[in-house]
Formats: C-alpha cells, structure tokens, sequence
C-alpha cells in the first residue's frame, strides 16, 4: 500500500514539514514491520525501498561529507541539461560480473530483473530517478580488465544499488533508503533502519578538502603512439578498417590522497553543459566531464548523440568562431564525424519506430574544445530497455571505429593499455527500464595519490600524427583544470 500523501518537496523546519517528517517515520514503521512479517513467513527476502520528499540537501556537498561513513561506497551524477542531480551512498547491492555464460549486458538484465522482482516500494511520488536505481558502468572491452591492476576495482562492469540515493530535480530534493531485507539479517531492525537514514538526513556541509601538491608526471611513450597512428593510417589506406579510435594515458602523481569530492566540484564549476560522473569502488574513484550522451530513455522517447570531430576555442569571440567554421568545413573531421551517423542510424532504425536525425552537424562549445554534434532522437519499439540499447550502441565509432570488431582489435594491439572504464558507458537505470548513460570521455581514474587520465582520437585517412596529439591535449585540459590546472 503506497503511505505516501504529499507530493511536493517540504522544509522540516515549518509546523506542516515536521507533521509531514512525522508521517514518514510512521509510514516506514508501518512498511517495515510488514515486510520482516512477510520475510519471516515466506522466507524469501525482500528489497524494501523507502522514497520520500525532504528539505533541500546539496547533492555534492553530501557526497564530500559522507566521505567518512561510505567512503568507497558513491557515486555522483549530474546531467548536461542540469536538471537532475544524484549522490548515491553505500550499497544495498552490488552488480558484478558472475560465473554465467551469457552475455555481461544479459547478466545484468538478469541480476536486475532478480533484485527487482523481490522490491517493495512506495513509488507514490513517481519521480524520475527515484526508487531503487542502478548506478555504474562498463568496461570498455570485455574481458580486458583483470584482477590485478589500475583497473581491478572496477572488472568487466560494476554497478550499485544504493543505500541511500539522494535526487534533486525541478521538482525537489528526493531521499531514498533501499535495504535488502531477509531472514537471517542482524541490522535489519525498524530501529537501525531510522537511525541510519536520520544520521544521512542529518550530515552537515564538509569543507572541500585542498588537492595536495603535484609530484610528477608519468607518460606512456608518445612516439610509439604516434607510429601507432601511422599504422592505423596505413590499414585505412589498405582497405583494412574505415576508422580507428586511439588513446593514449597520462598519470600524474601527488604527494596525497586526492580527494575525489573536490575534483568532482571543480568540475562541476569548470565544465558547464557537461555530464558530471563520479563512481567509486574500494581505493579507487572513476571520475569526469563527458559531453558525449550514449543512450537516455525516457518511456519511449529516446535521445543519443553522434559527436565527433574536434577543435580548440578561440581566445576571443572572432577567432572562437572562425575555428568552428574551420573545424564544420573540414573534410578530415567531417569523416570522422560522418562514420559515427552513418553507424547510429543503422543501429537505431533496429530498435526505434521513429527516427530523427539531421542531415548536418552543429558545433557544440565546451569550456576547452569544440565538436562537431549531430543529436539524435527516436521513438523506441514497445518493452524495450535503456540496456539494449547500450548494448546495441558500445562502442559507437566515436570510441572503438568501423567496423567494429576491426576497430577493436585494433585498438589492443596498437594501444598496449587498458582503457579500463574510460571511453565506456557510465550512468544510471531504473525499475522501469529509463535512465541516462554517458560516454566515459575526459576522464580519469584516482587511486591514492595517482590520477590517470585518459585521452584519444578518431583516426581517419586523413589522420596527421602530430595533429592528433594536439588534440588529445586539449581533450586532457577537463581534467588537468580540475586537478588545479596543470600543464603537461
Ligand atoms: C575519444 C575521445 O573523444 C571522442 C569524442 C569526441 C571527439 C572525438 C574526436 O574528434 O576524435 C573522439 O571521437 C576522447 O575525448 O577521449
Ligand atoms: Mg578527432
């Protein structure tokens, strides 16, 4: 039974938000003691999730100050069109790759559909991205990242159900508390349950923690990468691939711990217009500013985007516009852009009733480089999920190539690096099957006091080694500015 009877944010300071404040402890007592009645009985555990409106609470402040209770434990998402906000804390379940042998898209349809066919919750308030939601990402390759190395936190894909998901939309500020229920659990009481989300509700502000200073830079061997480019050049003139994606890795060592939190705002301060992902697993955190949408569902519409094709801003409005007007009339990234439409359109006219994609590319200008950016729009066939489509799309040519499986090998053996979660789908679904996943571009993993940041290129037959190496430069700026500005 939903116990939910208000539907708009409030402040628990007023006489009506303490009533309100009130009822919801009632409600969760109420749910609660129902559902360990129900366990006991069936002995089948259940996924109880609690979703209630709650005064205002800043998403990345709460990340920062809930650092020393779930430190390992979060995540942080924010849209390009900033309308939607999470912090995820602690874990109510985790995802990870199992023994099956089905596919690792399959296996987390399947492990969703588990969790999601024992929840009970008071979805009364309907809003987006709340509730039980699934929160993290894949590998880029699968079957890449191994148990030991920069990447082991994260394997062939890691995603969270949290804890504690807070929400903030036009619509308010959202609190979720999700906890798997069964027979046998020792903190499974109504009491602990209470005192859990009330020491959440009642974190204060933590200070942002101060980047500590810069030892050194480690960079993999650029002229290999750069011979690598004329190899791949050299396949593309012999008819081999159309388009290869190539990165390259840079690590820069500090004398501490970085603080993720802080890197997160700095990001969110100095990248406007961006997808803002954080996820952390044990020491390690998979942070960045990604201006690339892979997939976002919304019922049936469905939005994606082709973005490909690079140039740096002007310094002033003139030369700003002149270098877009360079980069929309230039037949190399015009190619490059051209493979990555050519791709969407096929892939989506399998899974979309209703397609709308230009015939020509706009630019789209971020703090440090501008794209070439052609959005995508459809209308999904009836029953589909966010997932089939990430499955359907990952890698699109703007990160692996075409065609693709080509592209890929390619890319293991000319990179001789583990791209790990960079350059992957990052991002979130929920019990119906809507969410938003970004491509994991501009970005970087820290782990200690090592930030490893990575950066790559469409090469095409027109593709000039040092000209691609430009460009990874300023690809890596995102993250260099929010490190505190560094200069490689
Ligand atoms: C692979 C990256 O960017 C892709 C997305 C936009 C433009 C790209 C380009 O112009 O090469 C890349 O395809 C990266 O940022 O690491
Ligand atoms: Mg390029």
């Amino acid at each position: 039974m939903c116990g939910c009877i208000f539907k708009k944010a409030y402040g628990y300071t007023t006489g009506g938000g303490i009533l309100m404040a009130l009822q919801q402890i009632t409600d969760i007592k109420h749910r609660l003691a129902e559902t360990t009645k129900t366990v006991r009985q069936t002995k089948r555990a259940v996924l109880f999730s609690h979703v209630e409106a709650v005064p205002t609470m800043k998403p990345l402040q709460i990340y920062q100050s809930s650092g020393k209770s779930y430190k390992g434990e979060r995540f942080y998402w924010e849209n390009p069109e900033g309308n939607l906000t999470l912090c995820g804390m602690g874990v109510a379940a985790k995802l990870q790759p199992g023994a099956d042998s089905v596919g690792r898209f399959s296996q987390v349809k399947d492990q969703w559909g588990a969790l999601l066919s024992m929840a009970s919750v008071n979805h009364c308030l309907g809003e987006m991205a709340t509730g039980p939601i699934l929160f993290g990402g894949f590998s880029f390759m699968e079957g890449e990242t191994g148990p030991i190395g920069l990447w082991e936190d994260f394997g062939d894909y890691l995603f969270y159900l949290p804890r504690f998901l807070l929400t903030e939309s036009a619509n308010g500020t959202f609190l979720t508390s999700t906890k798997l229920i069964t027979e046998d659990c020792d903190d499974c009481s109504i009491e602990r349950f209470l005192e859990d989300r009330e020491q959440l509700m009642s974190l204060s502000p933590a200070m942002v923690e101060e980047i500590p200073s810069f030892s050194h830079v480690e960079e993999r061997d650029v002229e290999k990468w750069k011979e690598a480019i004329e190899r791949s050049v050299e396949d593309i003139r012999t008819g081999l691939l159309d388009k290869v994606v190539l990165a390259r890795e840079v690590s820069l060592h500090f004398e501490g711990k970085i603080p993720s939190g802080t890197i997160l705002h700095n990001l969110t301060e100095q990248q406007p217009g961006s997808f803002i992902f954080g996820v952390e697993s044990g020491e390690s955190c998979f942070l960045g500013a990604s201006p690339e949408r892979l997939i976002k569902k919304e019922g049936k519409q469905i939005f994606s985007a082709c973005l490909a094709g690079s140039i740096k801003r002007g310094d002033d409005a003139r030369t700003d516009e002149q270098l877009g007007l360079e980069l929309w009339n230039d037949e190399k990234n015009r190619s490059e852009h051209e493979f990555v439409v050519s791709m969407m359109r096929k892939a989506m006219e399998e899974q979309c009733i209703e397609l709308d994609i230009p015939q020509e590319p706009i630019l789209m200008k971020l703090a440090n480089i501008q794209h070439l950016y052609t959005p995508v729009k459809g209308t999904s066939l009836p029953n589909s999920s966010i997932l089939e489509f990430v499955e359907l799309l990952h890698p699109t040519p703007a990160l692996g190539g075409a065609p693709r499986k080509i592209a890929m090998e390619k890319i293991s053996e000319y990179e001789q690096m583990e791209r790990g979660f960079y350059s992957s789908p990052v991002g979130w679904m929920d019990m119906k099957g809507n969410g938003d996943f970004a491509v994991g571009i501009r970005s970087g993993l820290i782990k200690g006091g090592q930030a490893s940041l990575f950066a790559g290129c469409g090469i095409v037959e027109g593709s000039v080694p040092e000209s691609e190496l430009t460009e990874t430069k300023v690809k890596f700026k995102p993250m260099l500015n929010a490190l505190g500005g560094l200069r490689i």
